[in-house]
């Protein structure tokens, strides 16, 4: 059974023009329990606020949101305070997610005074060896967030993420603000928590490079929906939704590109249609080169394939991809 499942998830923000924002518009994926599900998607698809959603930080309009047989979703009060600790997330920035004026150890402690977990006389023990998982020496506790480097203080984020000893992690973009030789580090961190500590992930990136190395599943995220989610290997191995393959074109450099064609001849170009008034078929037609009438009148529904392959789109198994390199063995 699954650790955590997400069924027909929608956010929408109504604008004071009387018209509305649809950020997410019915997503659903389910979590097995030490999986790491990575949703992948270009800025404004709505992935940062599929992550304050689960985490109850924006209500959802529709949709359910359960962990381990709860239902996160509508939970409040006490109900809501006791699932707390088992849910956390590490946000992009760091610095801005920290407050400056409270000591790294305050800060680390904080969620465990907050929640009011565990005896109060082993709290800064517990912090002290949060510290030493993360790689920061316990002397740091005094020091303030501005005393740390980058990479320190997202090492100070996911120790104060962890230290509740939480089932479920949401990171949001946790390396997009950091140094490459730095981004490393830290997912080989996240990594190492995740399989020490038996945690379940759901990882946020808008780089095809990060989800492939650290996510066992992906979906692919597009104006509020997921278009495609399959096993890491069978995605990047055989995509088949062409917003998909466009994303993956995008990230080949053009050494690798063969016959030298230049990389970005399947880039897509454009913005994607507002979310305000989302187009009525498919939410990528304006933008697909094999669009067709159908595409732009027709919602393609989710369709199952072989290997826990799911792709949206009305001739997902017919097309072949526009570029070598992207086609299966
Ligand atoms: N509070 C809000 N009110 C109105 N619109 C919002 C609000 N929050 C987000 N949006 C809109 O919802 C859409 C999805 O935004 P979201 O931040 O979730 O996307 P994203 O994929 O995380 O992009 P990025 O990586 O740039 O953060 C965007 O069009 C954004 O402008």
């Amino acid at each position: 059974m699954s650790l955590f499942s997400v069924e027909d998830l929608k956010v929408h923000f109504p604008l004071p023009s009387g018209k509305t924002v649809h950020a997410v518009d019915g997503v659903s994926f389910q979590v097995a329990e030490g999986e790491c599900f990575g949703i992948v998607g270009e800025s404004g698809s709505g992935k940062s606020t599929t992550a304050r959603a689960l985490m109850r930080l924006v209500d959802p309009v529709e949709g359910h949101i359960r962990l381990d047989g709860h239902d996160l979703g509508t939970a409040a009060g006490e109900a809501l305070r006791r699932l707390r600790p088992m849910i956390q997330m590490v946000f992009q920035d760091p610095f801005s997610s920290l407050n400056p004026r409270l000591r790294a150890g305050a800060a680390v402690r904080e969620p465990l005074d907050l929640m009011n977990l565990g005896a109060k006389s082993d709290r800064d023990a517990r912090v002290d060896a949060m510290f030493r998982q993360v790689g920061l020496h316990p002397d740091a506790r005094r020091l303030f967030p501005h005393q740390f480097s980058g990479g320190q203080r997202q090492r100070l984020c996911i120790a104060r993420a962890m230290v509740t000893s939480p089932k479920l992690v949401v990171c949001d973009e946790p390396v997009s603000a950091l140094d490459v030789a730095i981004q490393a580090q830290i997912l080989n961190l996240l990594k190492g928590l995740q399989r020490d500590r038996g945690l379940t992930y759901v990882f946020i990136s808008h780089d095809l490079a990060v989800v492939q190395h650290i996510c066992t599943r992906v979906a692919v995220m597009y104006l509020g929906e997921f278009v495609e989610q399959a096993p890491t290997g069978r995605l990047f191995a055989s995509a088949r939704h062409p917003y998909t393959w466009s994303l993956m074109a995008s990230a080949l450099s053009p050494e690798r590109h063969a016959g030298g064609a230049p990389a970005d001849r399947f880039t897509i170009t454009g913005e994607p249609p507002s979310p305000i008034d989302p187009p009525p078929g498919c939410r990528f037609a304006g933008r697909c080169p094999f669009a067709t009438d159908r595409c732009r009148t027709e919602k393609p529904a989710l369709r199952r394939f072989p290997d826990d392959h799911q792709v949206a789109c009305h001739y997902a198994g017919e097309l072949e991809p526009p570029i070598p390199e992207l086609r299966a063995a």
